[in-house]
């Protein structure tokens, strides 16, 4: 079956690193998210706020101007000269002329019977004419009056007036009626020049600059732009409500504006039922609304960037003696029974995790060097208890010579010497003379004895490098490796046998042996050949008499 793959491993470090920066990234988005949410709300509030106030001021200028306007053609028609309706006087005309010249407002300014027919007029426009019919004349016959903006395409071609390029000359009436003793004698009107009194209202709405790509638009009851001209009679305000100051809203243009909608105060006499409506584009608008939340972002970030790398830092402190003590740990497990321990960390579980890798060190090698002492003890002692069973395997447990077996081998090695280097060697086999006499005579344990005796001899007349074994029940071989010479091996052997003779044993005093001697030849195949021929010359001397040596060369063939 398939492993899982292990996850990536990260060290402690980036953990920590990536948790706390995270977590304090997340934090710092949402506190500054929040507090920007809250300065944004109140900011465009403020904002909103402020745009309405300059509306408000506005549609205040533009009231006060037509209150003015209405209030001097009220004082002209109540004038005396005005009022006696005497409309051949010349001062009339001069008090016209004079309103005309010194404010520049005024369009045409003229005075008419009570029937409607024009009776005195400022460069005599209209002099003369039936006004009868006009709303002017028939709500100033009643009252002080201002009219809304109107074109009069026939009064523009006869007064000289500069308006902006596209614009269309355009004008507001104001009319008051002239009575004597409380009777109507005929009414004071003033054509007003709207795009004057507009501009008068535009410069002290910009006069500070302070709403910078703002505009200001006039819209009249039904919701229909009076001015800027060239967007007159749009439909501007559909659906907007008289409770709301200001708001953010997209218009035709596709572009979101903060817009405030100001009433304008009605007149002494008229309640013309204007608004004041002025949109700002929401980057100017809210611009510092835009910055501090940039701000609040910024520092959100900064803020999560420096406990990330506090975190770091934090982290790279206690890392580092973490790290340090896993290269200890390191150097413990590749066998460094001395590893240098990092100075403490003044953290406490660090430290105390150093000092238990200390101690455990310390246990793991006390009973490592326990486990070394009792390993070489075991070993000395299989060791020994193999030596006792390759002794006890190799030797003959009765005369403590090698046994059979490891004559045996012997032979074996000596003949691949032989074979690898040309070596001989001599071999003689030793039978005690009439031991049976003896076992009968003195007893089995008296044969051991005597048996026991008998190897001591033969070892003692022999090299260290000569080996002896018991090759079966009286019987010895002796192999002489360096003697490859059989006339030498003979003297040996006769060395022997007289020492043999010479000793005393228990019990039977003396002893006597028969021996055969051989050396090795190139015709032997194995150490079993060279044994028969050893064994054949033992026979020889048996029958020969006992208590004597006999050699039989390498040449000597066995009987077929
Ligand atoms: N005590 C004792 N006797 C043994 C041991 N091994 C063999 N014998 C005896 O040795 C005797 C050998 O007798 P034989 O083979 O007849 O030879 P011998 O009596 O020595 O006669 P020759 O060799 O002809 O001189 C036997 O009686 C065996 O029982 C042994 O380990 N201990």
């Amino acid at each position: 079956m398939a492993q899982k793959r292990p996850a990536r491993l990260r060290g402690f470090r980036a953990h920590l690193t990536l948790w706390l920066g995270g977590l304090s990234l997340a934090v710092m988005l949402a506190v500054g998210y929040y507090l920007g949410k809250m300065a944004t709300v109140d900011l465009t509030l403020a904002q909103g706020e402020a745009l309405y106030g300059r509306a408000q001021a506005a549609a205040l200028q533009l009231s006060n101007s037509l209150k003015e306007r209405e209030l001097e053609i009220g004082l002209l028609s109540q004038a005396p000269h005005v009022a006696r309706g005497h409309w051949g006087d010349p001062d009339i005309q001069a008090s016209l002329d004079r309103r005309r010249i010194t404010r520049p407002e005024y369009a045409w300014v003229a005075v008419t019977d009570a029937r409607g027919t024009v009776r005195q007029a400022t460069q005599d426009v209209l002099l003369g004419e039936d006004m009868s019919s006009r709303t002017w004349f028939q709500a100033g016959r009643h009252g002080v009056f201002v009219g809304d903006v109107h074109e009069a395409p026939e009064l523009a071609q006869l007064l000289p007036y500069e308006v902006a390029d596209g614009e269309v000359m355009r004008f507001i009436d104001v009319a008051a009626p002239i009575r004597r003793n409380g009777t109507l004698v005929g009414v004071a009107v003033a054509l007003v020049h709207w795009d004057w009194v507009w501009q008068t209202t535009q410069r002290a709405f910009a006069v500070d600059g302070a709403s910078p790509a703002a505009e200001l638009w006039l819209v009249d009851r039904d919701g229909s732009v009076l001015y800027p001209s060239h967007s007159a009679g749009l439909q501007v305000l559909p659906g907007w409500p008289r409770t709301v100051r200001h708001q953010v809203a997209r218009w035709d243009d596709g572009r979101r504006y903060l817009t405030s909608v100001a009433a304008v105060p009605p007149t002494h006499g008229t309640e013309l039922g204007w608004r004041v409506l002025v949109r700002q584009p929401v980057e100017y608008a809210l611009a510092d609304t835009w910055a501090l939340r940039n701000q609040l972002i910024f520092m959100g970030l900064l803020g999560a960037l420096l406990i990330t790398w506090v975190a770091y830092r934090t982290a790279s402190r206690m890392a580092v003696p973490l790290e340090r003590l896993t290269a200890v740990a390191r150097q413990i497990e590749a066998g460094n029974h001395a590893p240098v321990f990092p100075p403490p960390a003044n953290v406490l579980e660090i430290d105390r995790l150093s000092q238990s890798l200390r101690s455990m060190t310390q246990t793991l090698l006390a009973h490592e060097h326990e486990l070394e002492q009792k390993i070489r003890q075991r070993t000395e002692a299989l060791e020994q208890a193999n030596a006792e069973l390759e002794r006890r395997a190799t030797t003959d447990p009765l005369t403590g010579v090698h046994n059979r077996r490891r004559l045996q081998d012997k032979l074996d090695e000596l003949m691949r010497i032989r074979q690898r280097t040309g070596r001989e060697f001599a071999l003689l086999i030793a039978d005690v003379d009439h031991f049976k006499a003896i076992n009968d005579g003195f007893g089995h344990d008296a044969g051991d004895r005597v048996l026991q005796a008998f190897a001591r001899v033969l070892q003692a007349q022999t090299r260290a490098t000569d080996f002896v074994a018991r090759y079966g029940g009286e019987e010895f071989v002796v192999v002489l490796p360096e003697t490859p010479d059989l006339a030498t091996a003979a003297q040996v052997a006769e060395k022997i046998r007289q020492a043999v003779a010479a000793s005393t044993f228990p019990m039977v005093q003396t002893v006597t042996l028969s021996m055969g001697v051989t050396v090795s030849g190139a015709l032997d195949e194995s150490p079993d050949t060279i044994l028969k021929r050893a064994d054949r010359a033992l026979y020889r001397a048996k029958a020969a008499g006992r208590n004597r040596v006999e050699a039989v060369p390498s040449t000597d063939a066995a009987p077929s």
